[in-house]
Parts: C-alpha cells; sequence; structure tokens
C-alpha cells in the first residue's frame, strides 16, 4: 500500500494519453510523523483506480494527508492533465448519471453553474452523448443566476443556452430560466415556489433527511476566492438554513445581483460534480482538500452533500496538492 501511496502524483512531464486517476476518500487519514503508521492510515484512507500517473509529488499530498472528509460522505477527487479530459470525463459521468436517473424515476434534474463549467460541458453535445442521452428526461435548473435578462451576456442562461441547451433537444419546459422581470428579490422567491411545485408534482425528489429539494445531479465550478453558486466568502447568506433560494444584492463578482441556491439545498443532492480549472483556484483546492482544522474558510468547503460528491481538477488546479 506504501507504493500505491506514493503513486499519487503530477507531473509536468506525463504522458499525453495519460488517463486520470481518483482517490476515493472512504475516511480521514490519521496523520502521524510515524511513517510506518502513517502509510497503514493513507492505505485506509484512499481507494485508488485507474493509476497511471507516477511521479514523486503525490507522495507529498499523501502524507500532508486529507482532513477534511466528512466520515459519512463520499468524496472523490480526480485530477486531469488537461482540461480536454477532463470534459470527456464529465461528460460520461454526466450521461451515466443520466441513464440511471431517467431508469430509476423517469426524470433527470440537473442543477447547473456559471462560468466556466459550460464550457466543460461540450463533451455532451458531440458522439456519442448528443445522441445516445435521453434529453427528454431532463430538468435544467441553475444553481445561481445573475438577475439580468435572458440575453444578456452576463446571463447564466444564456451562457448554458448558447453553449449547450441549444444544441440538444431537451423539452423547453424543462429548462427552468428564472423570471429576469423581477427584482432579486421577486426572482427569488418566484424560482422557490417553481421549485416548491415540481417538489410537489415530484419532478424534484424531496430529501427525506432533509426537507429540501433533493436534485439528482448539480454541476458547479468554483470561483478563485472558493465561492460556489453565489454564496461568497464571509457573506450572511453562508448561514441560510430556511430558504431553498435567496438573492444578493453585493454581490463581490459583477453583477452584483443574483439569486442562489442555499446550501441546505446543494447539500442535499444526490450527487454534486464540483468542476475547478486552473492554477489561480490551486491554492484554494489545496486548503480545501487537505486543511487539517474543522474551521470551513472558504465556502466550497461547505459542500457536503447527503450523495457523492467528486472533484474534477485539471492538473493546474492540483498543482499544490
Ligand atoms: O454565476 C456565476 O458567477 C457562477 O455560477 C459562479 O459560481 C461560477 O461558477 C464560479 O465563479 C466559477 O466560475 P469560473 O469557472 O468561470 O471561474
Amino acid at each position: 500500500m506504501a507504493k500505491a501511496a506514493s503513486s499519487l502524483t503530477f507531473s509536468t512531464s506525463l504522458p499525453k494519453l495519460c488517463r486520470p486517476f481518483s482517490i476515493s476518500i472512504t475516511q480521514p487519514p490519521q496523520v502521524s510523523l510515524n511513517s510506518k503508521k502513517l502509510s497503514c492510515s493513507i492505505s485506509s484512507a484512499f481507494k485508488i483506480s485507474r493509476r497511471t500517473v507516477t511521479t514523486t509529488k503525490a507522495s507529498s499530498m499523501a502524507s500532508s494527508g486529507i482532513t477534511t472528509v466528512d466520515q459519512n460522505n463520499r468524496k472523490v477527487v480526480e485530477v486531469f492533465v488537461t482540461e480536454e479530459e477532463l470534459a470527456v470525463s464529465l461528460a460520461k459521468y454526466t450521461a451515466d448519471l443520466s441513464d440511471k436517473f431517467a431508469k430509476e424515476r423517469g426524470s433527470f434534474t440537473v442543477v447547473v453553474s456559471g462560468g466556466s463549467l459550460i464550457k466543460s460541458l461540450r463533451k455532451l453535445v458531440e458522439a456519442p452523448y448528443v445522441d445516445s442521452i435521453d434529453w427528454s428526461k431532463w430538468h435544467v435548473f441553475w444553481v445561481d443566476e445573475r438577475v439580468v435578462p435572458k440575453d444578456h451576456p452576463d446571463s447564466n442562461y444564456k451562457l448554458a443556452f448558447d453553449g449547450f441547451l441549444s444544441k440538444v433537444p431537451i423539452p423547453s419546459g424543462n429548462v427552468y430560466a428564472i423570471n429576469d422581470a423581477l427584482s432579486a428579490e421577486g426572482a427569488a422567491d418566484d424560482y422557490e415556489t417553481c421549485l416548491k411545485h415540481l417538489v410537489h408534482t415530484g419532478v424534484i425528489n424531496k430529501s427525506s433527511v432533509s426537507g429540501f429539494p433533493k436534485f439528482d445531479l448539480m454541476l458547479v465550478g468554483m470561483g478563485p476566492d472558493g465561492h460556489v453558486a453565489s454564496l461568497f466568502p464571509g457573506h450572511p447568506l453562508l448561514k441560510e438554513n430556511q430558504k431553498w433560494v435567496t438573492h444578493i444584492t453585493d454581490s463581490p463578482k459583477p453583477p452584483p445581483g443574483r439569486i442562489t441556491f442555499t446550501f441546505p439545498v446543494i447539500n442535499s443532492s444526490s450527487y454534486i460534480a464540483l468542476v475547478v480549472c486552473g492554477a489561480g483556484k490551486a491554492s484554494v483546492v489545496q486548503t480545501a482538500l487537505r486543511k487539517s482544522q474543522n474551521s470551513d474558510v472558504f465556502p466550497v468547503q461547505m459542500v457536503s452533500p447527503e450523495g457523492e460528491l467528486k472533484w474534477f481538477l485539471d492538473k493546474d488546479a492540483a498543482s499544490k496538492l
């Protein structure tokens, strides 16, 4: 097992077609200076699959340990040499879940963020997925939206429509954009009312654990400051625990007016894919996946779904692990 742990590494001279490796974290490793104990602890904490990347830096990741993991949750970290490979894997992951939920419950509720995530979904609109996915089962929501007209360049709806939704046959009635004629507060209330209706009619599941809506899959990005959705570091909205959808008028990332799902909704999800690329996010990724204290510094560290959390990282975002 010590050999396996020492293979968890990154290199700038990786073979071009090398496959990603996955780390399934089932329990936090015990970090110890005793090398024998450390090796045993790490082996019990990580399940390594598709291991093809072998250099020296991984042992430093392993020896620091990952201590942010909730023992009851399943967290997977997957690192890709290129964003292109990440996009391929993300498409397969999404398509597999689409198939699973379409078969199991006759619909697939998918939540997307804005930002670079939409570009990372591009493989879904290509073969084989564009033809094999049952798009009629999809119901699409936004984890956050900027309160601007739907044809505005800042609109997350427009971003997703142009890059993704316009290229697949999802019924237009299954795409839940905000009412852009309302204020931020009004749009948030309206969106929550819409979600309540869809929970009532069974399109969206309800968590028996939290009582909040339980989406099948959330595909979300993370900002360089560690924000997810429109939940920003230090903002009081991080603590919202009643509302399903809330609003912000002082977003530090423009535009200032937005609506956002709250953490209880995000964390009721069955699956969350956190898609993070670029060296500018490496420090936050490092803190989120290697922190040794219990305090949550970044909003992304509050992402802890009932189901599976999977990090999709490119090698730049993972460069400090
Ligand atoms: O509307 C938004 O601003 C987004 O939903 C936001 O949460 C985004 O996902 C992150 O800021 C990451 O964006 P990038 O991937 O472009 O850095």
